[in-house]
């Protein structure tokens, strides 16, 4: 080996150490604290990034961590109803959603997107267990409608969450079991109602009072005036977030609400950031310089 392959070798070997030591902060705030991820349809874009998606949760798992997956499917809906020949359509983010569509997207989110997920985590060992908003009451459902252009629109069965019944998730959390959580739900009369996975995502992680809400997606984080790409946001609070919301569109609606409803529901830190990049989840919680738009309640100093 030349003196200059040693040095470079000794670098690499620094850089590495570099990133262990500085997760020590990480690991010690984070020990024992729950956080719900998000992981949206268009964030699962190849088996690598699915894999490294798994491989990451176990690892939150692993290192003291209780992470809760709710993840999304939009993108392998609308190819499940292409290739049953049926019509997708959107209002206001939201998917527009008849009885049939229901059985679709019921069989695609928990019997496909779900059963995918569960199986990739379950690689690593004997975490993951699958469970819709149906399962012991998980969540209830309210129907709701879109807004567009300010007009209240019926997207049939859609729900918002209006109750969560976390008890079953806390069960899975205290055996050592990584919740995988797909979001359909029932309303109070057993109605079976399509739930955008961003908003369910919001709702359990107040319910759980979790550290963290992680919202994976295909975008660096929120522009505050997309596609300017010069607008890309790091951090903002919950007021300032609340004024901008109005003028958003569709995808980061949803998100961006849920963020809201998540960090006034008493979650200190809600982040959107970018799902594309492998392993992204773990430099958000544990590097200094975290990654993507983070949400605060309020204006703090500290950098967290
Ligand atoms: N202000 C914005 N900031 C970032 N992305 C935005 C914004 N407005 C719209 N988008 C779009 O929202 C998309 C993310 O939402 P969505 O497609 O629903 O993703 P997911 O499947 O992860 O839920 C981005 O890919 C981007 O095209
Ligand atoms: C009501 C509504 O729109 N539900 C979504 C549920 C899946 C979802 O939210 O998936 P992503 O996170 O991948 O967008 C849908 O039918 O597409």
């Amino acid at each position: 080996m030349t003196q200059q392959e040693a040095g470079d070798r000794l670098a690499t070997a620094a850089e590495k150490a570099s990133v262990l030591v500085e997760a020590l902060p990480w690991l010690q705030r984070f020990h024992g604290a729950t956080v719900v991820i998000k992981y949206g349809g268009n964030a699962m874009i190849d088996d690598e990034l699915k894999r490294a998606f798994a491989h990451d949760m176990v690892f939150l798992r692993l290192a003291g961590l209780h992470p809760v997956v709710v993840h999304g499917g939009g993108p392998q809906i609308t190819a499940m109803l292409d290739r049953l020949g049926m019509e997708g359509e959107f209002r206001g983010g939201l998917r527009v959603t008849s009885p049939e569509t229901m059985d679709v997207v019921r069989m695609v989110l928990v019997g496909q997107v779900g059963r995918e997920l569960v199986g990739l985590i379950n690689q690593h060992g004997p975490y993951a267990v699958g469970m819709s908003g149906e399962d012991a009451r998980l969540f209830t459902a309210e129907r709701r409608t879109a807004t567009v252009d300010g007009e209240a629109v019926d997207v049939g069965l859609v729900g918002d969450v209006v109750s969560v019944n976390a008890d079953a998730v806390l069960d899975l959390i205290k055996a050592g079991r990584i919740p995988v959580v797909s979001t359909v739900a029932p309303d109070a009369d057993g109605v079976v109602h399509n739930v955008n996975a961003d908003t369910a995502a919001g709702a359990l992680a107040v319910a759980l009072g979790a550290e963290k809400l992680v919202v994976l997606t295909d975008v660096e984080g929120l522009y505050t005036n997309w596609p300017d790409r010069g607008s890309l946001v790091s951090r903002l609070d919950a007021d300032q977030l609340a004024e901008l919301l109005p003028s958003l569109s569709s995808g980061m609606v949803p998100k961006m609400e849920a963020c809201l409803r998540a960090v006034r529901g008493g979650v200190p830190r809600a982040h959107v950031i970018d799902g594309r990049l492998a392993h992204s989840v773990l430099l958000e919680v544990f590097t200094s310089a975290g990654v993507g738009t983070m949400v605060l309640p309020a204006q703090v100093e500290e950098d967290a």
